[in-house]
């Protein structure tokens, strides 16, 4: 199983009622969910939780089989490198690093990574391997090389995508990964998402409020169904 998370429980600070509680998702291997709703509703707040990069108050993560959730923020840190590939809405490029570079992050920290991607220590391999996955999201060499800061929203976002495929983790988290996208380009990049996760088994747990990547997807899942603060609310 890709994810596993149990009886998760979140409140921001000083509330008493939560607004997430969530009492079991799960992502089998290779599986792709749709998350949707509407805007402002909780779905970042609920990624970032089961990415580790919020801390847990209440309940259990699993990510391909590991505890994830029990793990010291040094060890999670590091099996997330390993084991996990990550889209946010603010991508974490590094501004002054090349798209190329910001790629070739994923492997500098993951030897994992690094093997499942066929290349071995060498710069030149792991070099090789992000352009090819840059090309293959329209990306060409030239824009490769420019500083993340030089290339428009909607290459950022592809770029983010390219760094989270690289070395075909278990489970890709996606937050609007396609927001900023024309149709063409949305489709080459949900695509791509769709042609990797069935070469490579990962599963993709993903957020969108744009009706028509469903059909990309084995399951759509209203955020406000899963979520049961919500229905507590209304
Ligand atoms: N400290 C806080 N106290 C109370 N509410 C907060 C706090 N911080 C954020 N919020 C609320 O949490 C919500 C943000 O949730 P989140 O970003 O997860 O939503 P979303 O569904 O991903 O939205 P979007 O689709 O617009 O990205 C907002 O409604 C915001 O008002």
């Amino acid at each position: 199983m890709a994810l596993e998370l149990e009886d998760l429980r979140f409140h921001h600070p000083g509330q008493t009622r939560p607004f997430i509680a969530v009492e079991r998702l799960t992502l089998d291997a290779g599986e792709r969910v749709l998350i949707h709703g509407p805007s402002g509703c909780g779905k970042s707040t609920l990624l970032s939780l089961v990415t580790g990069i919020r801390p847990l108050q209440r309940g259990r993560i699993r990510v391909a089989g590991e505890p994830f959730s029990d793990l010291s923020q040094r060890r999670r840190d590091a099996f997330r490198a390993d084991h996990l590939g990550v889209i946010f809405q603010a991508f974490n490029l590094l501004p002054y690093l090349s798209a190329l570079d910001n790629v070739r992050l994923t492997p500098s920290f993951s030897k994992r990574r690094r093997q499942r991607e066929g290349a071995d220590t060498n710069k030149a391999d792991t070099e090789t391997a992000a352009l090819t996955l840059l090309a293959l999201l329209g990306l060409d060499r030239k824009v490769a090389r420019l500083p993340a800061h030089q290339l428009s929203f909607g290459q950022q976002q592809r770029v983010a995508a390219a760094r989270a495929l690289y070395g075909e983790p278990e489970l890709i988290v996606a937050d609007e990964p396609t927001s900023a996208l024309d149709t063409a380009h949305r489709d080459a990049l949900m695509g791509l998402l769709t042609e990797q996760c069935e070469r490579s088994g990962s599963a993709l747990l993903m957020v969108s409020h744009d009706p028509d990547v469903a059909r990309y997807f084995h399951r759509s899942l209203c955020f406000d169904e899963l979520n049961q603060a919500a229905s507590h609310v209304a």
